[in-house]
C-alpha cells in the first residue's frame, strides 16, 4: 500500500481535482488518499468561527452562504451524474448546517473552531469520491474520526492508528483506493480535533507509518524541497535526495512544505517519502530516505515568530544550579525552547509558543535579570555537518557579514546550524547565504 497527500492548492479546483484522480489512478496498486480542505477554505471557516465565538451572527451567515455557493459551483464543475451533484449537495448543506448550530451554543471556543474547521477536510474528501466513484474506481470513504487520535498532550497515539486503521484495511480487501481526511481527528475525550495547520502531511506521514507503506508521496504545488524558501528567494533548485535527519530540521525550521513534526513518524518506521508536484506530476521531485548526504550546507529554511529570552544570573561565576532553575520554569508552562547559547553567567533561549510569556518573564525574574526580544527569525541550515570540515562556515558568516546575528547554535546536531536574526533582515539574509554557499 502507497499513502498519497494532497495538499490544498492540489484540490483547490474541479480541474486540479479531476488531475488529482489521474495521478491517483496511474499510481500502481493499492493506495490510501489522503486530503487537505480546498485551498482557502480552512482559513475562511477559521473567519467563520471568530465570527461566531464574537457574536457576528450575520457575518457568519454571510461567509456562510458564501461558502456554501462555491461548493455548490464545485459540484456542478465536478460531477456528471444528477443523482451525484443531488447527493453532494444534500451533503454539502447538511455540514454548514453543522456550522451553523454553533450559532450561540454554550461549548468552549477552542471546541467551536475545532469543530468548524474540521469540516473543510470533510468536503473535500466527500467530493473527490464522489468524482472517483464517477469514474468507476474502486474506491472506499474513510472517516478520520475513526481511526486517528491524539491524547492528552496532543501527542497522535500510533497503536491505536495502528489498530483502527489496520482493521478497516483488512476488512475491505477488494477496494483499491482508500480516501481519508489530512488533519481532523479525535481528542483523547472523543471530541473533534486537529493536528495544526498543515497537519494533513502528518496524518499523511502517520497513516504511512501505522500500515508500514511501501512509500509516502507528498503531492503539492512544488517540484519537492527546494535548498531554499522559493517565497523569498529566486533561482532555488529541487533537491533529489535528502536525508530523514536534514527534512526533519527543514520542517520544523520553517520549510513550509513539509509539517513541522510530519518526518518523525516515516522516520521512525522508514517509509521513504516521496514528495512530487500534482501540476508537473513528470518532474521527479525529492525522494526522502535513510541516505548519507554529501557534506556540508544543503538547504536553509527560516522560521518567523520567534521570542528569546535573556536571562542573566543574579550570582556571577560557577553558579551551578542555574540552568536547571531556568529551564523548570519552561518546563513548568510547558513552552518548549527551540535554540539556547550559553556564557559563564548568562542563557539565552529562544520560544515560539508565548502563551505564557508573562508568566515565564515573572518566574525568571526570581533567578536573574531578564531580556525578551521579539519578532525574530531563525535561520536554519540543514546539511551533514558531522565530518566538520572547514569551509562551509566562513562561507556562512561571510555571507552575512551585513546582517547583524542575534544568536548561533552550533553543534547541537550534526544535521543543523541555526541563527537568530532580526525578521527585518530575513529575506536578505536567505539571498546572501543563498549567493553564499550555492
Ligand atoms: N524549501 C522549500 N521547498 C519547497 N517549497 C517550499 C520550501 N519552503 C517553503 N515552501 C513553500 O511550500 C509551499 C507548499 O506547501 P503548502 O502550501 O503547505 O502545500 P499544500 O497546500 O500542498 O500542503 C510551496 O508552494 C512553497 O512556496
Ligand atoms: N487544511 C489544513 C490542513 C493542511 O494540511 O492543509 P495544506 O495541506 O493545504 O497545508 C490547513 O489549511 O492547515
Amino acid at each position: 500500500m502507497k499513502v498519497l497527500k494532497f495538499g490544498g492548492t492540489s484540490v483547490g479546483s474541479p480541474k486540479s481535482i479531476k488531475e488529482v484522480a489521474n495521478i491517483v489512478r496511474n499510481v500502481e496498486g493499492k493506495k490510501t488518499v489522503v486530503l487537505s480542505a480546498m485551498s482557502g477554505t480552512t482559513n475562511s471557516l477559521h473567519e467563520v468561527a471568530d465570527h461566531i465565538i464574537n457574536y457576528r451572527e450575520e457575518e457568519a451567515n454571510d461567509l456562510i452562504n458564501d461558502l456554501v455557493a462555491k461548493y455548490v459551483d464545485v459540484v456542478t464543475e465536478l460531477l456528471e451524474e444528477k443523482t451525484n451533484q443531488n447527493e453532494a449537495i444534500a451533503l454539502i448543506s447538511d455540514r454548514f448546517e453543522f456550522i451553523r448550530e454553533h450559532i450561540g451554543i454554550e461549548i468552549p471556543s477552542s471546541q467551536i473552531e475545532k469543530n468548524i474547521v474540521a469540516q473543510g477536510e470533510v468536503l473535500s474528501t466527500n467530493l473527490f469520491n464522489f468524482h472517483l466513484k464517477e469514474t468507476g474506481a474502486s474506491v472506499l470513504l474513510v472517516s478520520a474520526f475513526d481511526f486517528m487520535a491524539i491524547d492528552e498532550a496532543n501527542e497522535p497515539v500510533l497503536s491505536k492508528i495502528t489498530e483502527e486503521y489496520g482493521k478497516i484495511v483488512v476488512a475491505n480487501p477488494a477496494t483499491e483506493i482508500f480516501v481519508t481526511q489530512g488533519y481532523i481527528c479525535n481528542s483523547h475525550t472523543g471530541k473533534i480535533d486537529n493536528l495544526k495547520r498543515g497537519g494533513s502531511d502528518y496524518s499523511a506521514s502517520l497513516i504511512g507509518a501505522a500500515i508500514v507503506a511501501e512509500e509516502i508521496q507528498i503531492w503539492t504545488d512544488i517540484d519537492g524541497m527546494h535548498n531554499n524558501d522559493p517565497r523569498f528567494v529566486e533561482n532555488t533548485f529541487s533537491l533529489k535526495e535528502i536525508s530523514f535527519d536534514e527534512a526533519a530540521e527543514l520542517a520544523y525550521f520553517g520549510a513550509k512544505i513539509l509539517h513541522p513534526q510530519s518526518v518523525i513518524p516515516a522516520r521512525k518506521a522508514n517509509v521513504p517519502v516521496l514528495l512530487k508536484n500534482t501540476f508537473e506530476p513528470d518532474a521527479p521531485g525529492t525522494i526522502i530516505k535513510n541516505c548519507k548526504v554529501p557534506d556540508g550546507v544543503r538547504a536553509i529554511a527560516a522560521k518567523d515568530g520567534i521570542t528569546a529570552i535573556k536571562i542573566k544570573s543574579f550570582r556571577m561565576l560557577m553558579a551551578y544550579g542555574f540552568l536547571k532553575g531556568v529551564f523548570e520554569v519552561f518546563e513548568k508552562y510547558k513552552t518548549s525552547i527551540d535554540m539556547i547559547t550559553t556564557s559563564e553567567v548568562a542563557v539565552s533561549v529562544t520560544i515560539d509558543d508565548t502563551t505564557h510569556l508573562k508568566e515565564i518573564v515573572a518566574e525568571l525574574q526570581e533567578i536573574g535579570s531578564v531580556e525578551v526580544d521579539t519578532d525574530l527569525t531563525i535561520v536554519c541550515l540543514a546539511g551533514d555537518f558531522s565530518e566538520q570540515k572547514t569551509g562551509s562556515n566562513t562561507a556562512i558568516f561571510s555571507s552575512l557579514s551585513n546582517i547583524p546575528v542575534r544568536m548561533i547554535s552550533y553543534g547541537g546536531s550534526n544535521y543543523n546550524v541555526s541563527l537568530v536574526i532580526n525578521t527585518e533582515n530575513k529575506k536578505k539574509a536567505l539571498v546572501a547565504l543563498n549567493n553564499g554557499l550555492f
